[in-house]
Protein backbone atom coordinates (compact mmCIF):
# COMPACT_ATOMS: atom_id res chain seq x y z
CA UNK A 1 0.00 0.00 0.00
CA UNK A 2 1.48 3.23 -1.09
CA UNK A 3 1.67 5.55 2.17
CA UNK A 4 2.31 9.11 2.17
CA UNK A 5 3.12 11.45 5.21
CA UNK A 6 2.85 15.14 6.27
CA UNK A 7 3.49 17.27 8.53
CA UNK A 8 1.76 21.09 9.61
CA UNK A 9 2.29 23.83 12.05
CA UNK A 10 0.79 27.58 11.87
CA UNK A 11 1.11 30.49 15.16
CA UNK A 12 -1.50 32.98 15.39
CA UNK A 13 -1.04 35.83 18.19
CA UNK A 14 -4.09 36.69 20.24
CA UNK A 15 -5.48 40.24 19.54
CA UNK A 16 -8.86 41.72 19.90
CA UNK A 17 -11.80 39.43 20.18
CA UNK A 18 -14.13 37.35 22.26
CA UNK A 19 -12.95 34.00 20.34
CA UNK A 20 -10.81 31.55 18.38
CA UNK A 21 -12.52 29.07 16.26
CA UNK A 22 -10.50 25.76 16.38
CA UNK A 23 -11.51 23.16 13.77
CA UNK A 24 -14.43 25.27 12.96
CA UNK A 25 -15.59 25.28 16.75
CA UNK A 26 -16.28 29.02 18.56
CA UNK A 27 -13.97 28.96 21.62
CA UNK A 28 -15.20 31.99 23.72
CA UNK A 29 -11.94 33.45 25.01
CA UNK A 30 -10.66 36.97 26.27
CA UNK A 31 -8.94 37.37 23.33
CA UNK A 32 -9.13 36.91 19.22
CA UNK A 33 -6.40 36.22 16.84
CA UNK A 34 -4.59 38.52 14.33
CA UNK A 35 -5.44 36.93 10.94
CA UNK A 36 -6.59 37.51 7.48
CA UNK A 37 -9.05 34.14 7.73
CA UNK A 38 -10.77 33.34 10.11
CA UNK A 39 -7.29 32.48 12.20
CA UNK A 40 -8.20 28.84 12.83
CA UNK A 41 -4.89 27.27 13.47
CA UNK A 42 -6.08 23.74 13.91
CA UNK A 43 -7.35 23.67 10.18
CA UNK A 44 -4.08 25.89 8.80
CA UNK A 45 -1.75 23.05 10.40
CA UNK A 46 -3.81 20.61 8.95
CA UNK A 47 -4.07 22.29 5.22
CA UNK A 48 -0.11 22.11 6.08
CA UNK A 49 0.41 18.73 6.67
CA UNK A 50 -1.97 17.32 4.03
CA UNK A 51 -0.46 19.74 1.59
CA UNK A 52 3.19 18.08 2.92
CA UNK A 53 1.96 14.71 2.41
CA UNK A 54 1.08 15.60 -1.33
CA UNK A 55 4.43 17.29 -1.68
CA UNK A 56 2.41 20.37 -2.88
CA UNK A 57 3.38 23.69 -1.26
CA UNK A 58 2.08 25.37 1.85
CA UNK A 59 -1.18 27.18 2.62
CA UNK A 60 0.24 30.52 1.36
CA UNK A 61 0.92 28.85 -2.11
CA UNK A 62 -2.65 27.76 -2.44
CA UNK A 63 -4.57 30.44 -0.48
CA UNK A 64 -2.33 33.84 -0.42
CA UNK A 65 -2.96 36.12 2.34
CA UNK A 66 -2.96 38.77 -0.08
CA UNK A 67 -5.95 37.46 -1.74
CA UNK A 68 -9.37 39.45 -0.63
CA UNK A 69 -11.56 35.94 -1.25
CA UNK A 70 -10.01 34.61 1.53
CA UNK A 71 -10.54 37.69 4.03
CA UNK A 72 -12.66 36.39 7.07
CA UNK A 73 -13.15 33.17 5.18
CA UNK A 74 -14.04 30.28 7.59
CA UNK A 75 -10.65 28.09 6.86
CA UNK A 76 -13.00 24.82 6.48
CA UNK A 77 -13.11 25.90 3.09
CA UNK A 78 -9.63 25.65 3.16
CA UNK A 79 -9.64 22.07 4.88
CA UNK A 80 -12.34 20.54 1.81
CA UNK A 81 -9.82 21.76 -0.84
CA UNK A 82 -6.47 20.40 0.62
CA UNK A 83 -8.53 16.71 0.77
CA UNK A 84 -9.65 17.16 -2.68
CA UNK A 85 -6.24 17.74 -3.79
CA UNK A 86 -5.79 14.34 -2.00
CA UNK A 87 -9.00 13.01 -2.90
CA UNK A 88 -8.07 13.83 -6.71
CA UNK A 89 -4.44 11.52 -6.52
CA UNK A 90 -6.07 8.95 -5.21
CA UNK A 91 -5.62 9.16 -1.70
CA UNK A 92 -7.87 8.82 1.63
CA UNK A 93 -7.00 9.70 5.27
CA UNK A 94 -5.72 7.43 7.08
CA UNK A 95 -5.53 9.48 10.05
CA UNK A 96 -4.36 12.79 11.90
CA UNK A 97 -3.28 13.97 14.92
CA UNK A 98 -3.14 17.76 16.37
CA UNK A 99 -1.89 19.49 19.24
CA UNK A 100 -2.64 22.89 19.76
CA UNK A 101 -0.77 24.99 22.46
CA UNK A 102 -1.73 27.36 24.82
CA UNK A 103 -2.25 28.59 28.35
CA UNK A 104 -6.19 29.34 27.42
CA UNK A 105 -8.77 28.86 26.84
CA UNK A 106 -9.30 25.76 28.04
CA UNK A 107 -9.72 23.13 25.16
CA UNK A 108 -10.63 19.84 26.66
CA UNK A 109 -14.39 20.49 26.87
CA UNK A 110 -14.58 21.54 22.67
CA UNK A 111 -12.22 18.33 21.67
CA UNK A 112 -15.00 16.31 20.89
CA UNK A 113 -16.66 18.97 18.80
CA UNK A 114 -13.63 19.97 16.85
CA UNK A 115 -12.83 16.36 16.12
CA UNK A 116 -16.41 15.65 14.38
CA UNK A 117 -15.76 18.52 12.49
CA UNK A 118 -12.81 17.75 11.49
CA UNK A 119 -13.88 13.72 10.46
CA UNK A 120 -16.80 15.28 8.06
CA UNK A 121 -13.93 17.25 6.46
CA UNK A 122 -11.98 15.18 5.85
CA UNK A 123 -13.93 11.87 4.79
CA UNK A 124 -13.11 9.65 7.82
CA UNK A 125 -14.83 8.38 11.18
CA UNK A 126 -13.82 10.65 14.42
CA UNK A 127 -11.54 7.57 15.47
CA UNK A 128 -9.31 8.40 12.75
CA UNK A 129 -8.95 12.17 14.20
CA UNK A 130 -7.27 13.14 18.03
CA UNK A 131 -6.97 16.34 18.63
CA UNK A 132 -5.06 16.93 22.31
CA UNK A 133 -3.82 20.27 24.00
CA UNK A 134 -1.34 21.22 26.62
CA UNK A 135 0.04 24.21 28.03
CA UNK A 136 4.00 24.93 27.52
CA UNK A 137 3.84 25.57 31.53
CA UNK A 138 4.23 29.42 30.96
CA UNK A 139 7.01 29.31 29.00
CA UNK A 140 7.85 31.34 25.52
CA UNK A 141 4.89 33.13 23.18
CA UNK A 142 2.11 30.71 23.64
CA UNK A 143 3.19 30.69 27.53
CA UNK A 144 2.56 34.10 28.00
CA UNK A 145 -0.92 34.25 26.18
CA UNK A 146 0.84 35.95 23.03
CA UNK A 147 -0.82 33.22 21.20
CA UNK A 148 -1.91 29.68 20.27
CA UNK A 149 0.12 26.88 18.00
CA UNK A 150 -0.62 23.85 16.11
CA UNK A 151 1.37 21.05 15.20
CA UNK A 152 -0.71 18.15 12.50
CA UNK A 153 0.71 14.83 11.45
CA UNK A 154 -1.55 13.23 8.50
CA UNK A 155 -0.97 9.52 7.11
CA UNK A 156 -2.41 8.87 3.88
CA UNK A 157 -2.98 6.07 2.12
CA UNK A 158 -3.68 4.82 -1.74
CA UNK A 159 -7.08 3.86 -2.34
CA UNK A 160 -7.20 0.54 -4.27
CA UNK A 161 -10.21 -1.07 -6.21
CA UNK A 162 -10.50 -3.05 -3.07
CA UNK A 163 -10.88 -0.79 -0.75
CA UNK A 164 -14.03 0.94 -2.55
CA UNK A 165 -16.13 -1.93 -2.94
CA UNK A 166 -15.83 -2.32 0.74
CA UNK A 167 -16.47 -2.38 3.58
CA UNK A 168 -20.14 -0.78 3.07
CA UNK A 169 -20.32 2.09 5.19
CA UNK A 170 -16.49 3.47 3.93
CA UNK A 171 -17.08 6.86 3.36
CA UNK A 172 -17.08 8.37 -0.68
CA UNK A 173 -14.69 10.76 -0.47
CA UNK A 174 -15.35 12.83 -3.79
CA UNK A 175 -19.50 12.85 -2.73
CA UNK A 176 -18.26 13.88 0.83
CA UNK A 177 -16.60 17.16 -0.88
CA UNK A 178 -18.90 17.66 -3.42
CA UNK A 179 -21.69 18.07 -0.60
CA UNK A 180 -19.59 19.92 1.45
CA UNK A 181 -17.86 22.42 -1.31
CA UNK A 182 -19.45 22.10 -4.72
CA UNK A 183 -16.66 23.85 -5.95
CA UNK A 184 -13.82 22.28 -4.30
CA UNK A 185 -12.97 19.48 -7.35
CA UNK A 186 -12.78 22.29 -9.67
N1 LIG B 1 -5.30 25.07 26.55
C1 LIG B 1 -5.34 23.87 27.15
C2 LIG B 1 -4.22 23.26 27.66
C3 LIG B 1 -4.33 22.05 28.28
N2 LIG B 1 -5.54 21.46 28.40
C4 LIG B 1 -5.70 20.15 29.09
O1 LIG B 1 -5.03 20.20 30.33
C5 LIG B 1 -4.18 19.08 30.46
C6 LIG B 1 -2.94 19.48 31.18
O2 LIG B 1 -2.14 20.34 30.39
P1 LIG B 1 -0.57 20.46 30.67
O3 LIG B 1 -0.02 21.42 29.69
O4 LIG B 1 -0.44 20.95 32.06
O5 LIG B 1 0.01 19.10 30.49
C7 LIG B 1 -3.94 18.58 29.08
O6 LIG B 1 -3.78 17.21 29.08
C8 LIG B 1 -5.17 19.00 28.32
O7 LIG B 1 -6.12 17.97 28.33
C9 LIG B 1 -6.64 22.07 27.90
O8 LIG B 1 -7.76 21.54 27.98
N3 LIG B 1 -6.52 23.27 27.29
C1 LIG C 1 -4.80 31.22 5.70
C2 LIG C 1 -4.18 32.43 5.08
C3 LIG C 1 -5.07 32.84 3.89
O1 LIG C 1 -5.79 33.94 4.05
O2 LIG C 1 -4.04 33.54 5.96
P1 LIG C 1 -4.15 33.60 7.57
O3 LIG C 1 -5.56 33.49 8.00
O4 LIG C 1 -3.47 34.85 8.03
O5 LIG C 1 -3.40 32.35 8.15
P2 LIG C 1 -1.90 31.78 8.01
O6 LIG C 1 -1.81 30.65 8.95
O7 LIG C 1 -0.91 32.88 8.24
O8 LIG C 1 -1.84 31.16 6.53
C4 LIG C 1 -1.66 31.96 5.40
C5 LIG C 1 -2.80 32.15 4.47
O9 LIG C 1 -2.85 31.08 3.59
Amino acid sequence: MTLRIGQGIDVHAFGPGDHVTLAGVRVPHTHGVVAHSDGDVVIHALCDALLGALALGDIGHHFPPTDPRWKDVDSRHFLLRCMALAIERGYALSNADVTVVCERPKLAPHVEAMRGNLAADLGCTVGDVSVKATTSEKLGFTGRGEGIAAFAIVLLHKRTAAATVAPPDAPDLQALVRRLEPDALE
